[in-house]
């Protein structure tokens, strides 16, 4: 079992039922297996990814203080820059050898949310980058359209009602992440690692990773395999709430990044996450008397707050104050 399937969505956008169906089977099949899949055949257009990939590599390539003016540490939402040793994936590692960008869903000043204050809600934070804002706004709304597709088909075979997952993701706090891995210099991938392992937070991510590979999965054997770059797709992995919510019928599988010798990576993670105050507990169809619900019942934002609070160092001074 080393090679992830690689699934051919493009039915998911016809009106075939038949190969609507087929595809449901094949998406259950790989998320039960290894929470981990290739997706081809989506709507996403290649010169799309090449010019958030450019903007992308423009942006990190601008000098520490204008990234800074952006600094994600410095909101109480979770937006803007991460720079180099912000987060640490695997706590028993240093922290992870990458800088970031967050974007979430726009929200202005005057929504209730954030005149309420509530985590994670409030506006984006763009560097100001001509074409920037425009073109990163469009590409989360159509991320997130490509994630409720794939989350749609999942239905089936978790036996919940067609639009469970789009009810649940009006104004959603998915984000888009921009990631820059520099280039790891010493032969050691144990001592520094781009991103430490870890298992995602949400319901499902979707990853565009450039050229440079490095991206590993565990797979059910406790081997950390390659999940190698493959042209034109996407990689899909499951998070913790979606395992929550399938009583780990669906596996959110480890994954880690070994930082590639000697060329930069950059990657492009969309976490799909629900509204926040979106209960996270077992499907009804998920738990019977041999499978009893395994994890107690949170919120969307109950649970994201707690993962942030152990892998944000800032975030975890910044409480114990
Ligand atoms: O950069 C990658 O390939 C993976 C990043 C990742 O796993 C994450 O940000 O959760
Ligand atoms: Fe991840």
């Amino acid at each position: 079992m080393n090679q992830l399937p690689i699934i051919d969505i493009s039915p998911l956008y016809s009106a075939d039922q038949t190969a609507w169906q087929s595809i449901a089977m094949q998406i259950d099949h790989a998320c039960r297996e290894w929470g981990f899949f290739y997706i081809k055949g989506h709507p996403i257009a290649p010169s799309r990814i090449d010019a958030v990939l450019d903007h992308a590599q423009r942006f990190f390539a601008l000098p520490a203080a204008e990234k800074l003016k952006i600094d994600i540490t410095q909101t109480r939402h979770h937006r803007g820059y991460g720079a180099i040793a912000t987060e640490q994936l695997d706590p028993s590692k240093p922290c992870d050898l990458k800088e970031t960008f967050d974007m979430g869903l726009h929200l202005p000043t005057d929504h209730p949310e954030v005149i309420a204050e509530k985590p994670l809600r409030g506006p984006n934070r763009h560097p100001s980058m001509p074409g920037w804002e425009s073109l990163m706004e469009q590409h989360y709304v159509d991320m997130q359209a490509l994630a409720q597709t794939l989350l749609r088909a999942m239905t089936l075979a978790l036996d919940i009602e067609r639009d469970f997952f789009d009810t649940r993701f009006k104004e959603p706090v998915s984000v888009l992440r921009m990631i820059h891995y520099p280039p790891r210099h010493t032969a050691s991938t144990e001592d520094q690692q781009g991103a430490g392992a870890h298992t995602d937070y949400g319901c499902i991510t979707l990853l565009y990773q450039d050229a440079a590979g490095g991206l590993q999965v565990r797979n059910v054997q406790g081997e950390w395999i390659n999940a190698p770059p493959i042209e034109g797709t996407f990689v899909v992995n499951l998070g913790d709430m979606m395992a929550r919510w399938s009583n780990d019928r669906y596996l959110s599988t480890p994954h880690r990044v070994i930082s590639p010798l000697g060329v930069d990576r950059y990657s492009m993670p969309f976490f799909a996450e629900p509204h926040p105050d979106t209960a996270i507990e077992c499907l009804p169809g998920c738990q019977d008397e041999r499978h009893p619900a395994k994890y107690p019942a949170t919120t969307c934002a109950e649970f994201l707050l707690s993962r942030f609070a152990d892998t944000y160092a800032y975030r975890r001074e910044r409480e114990a104050v």
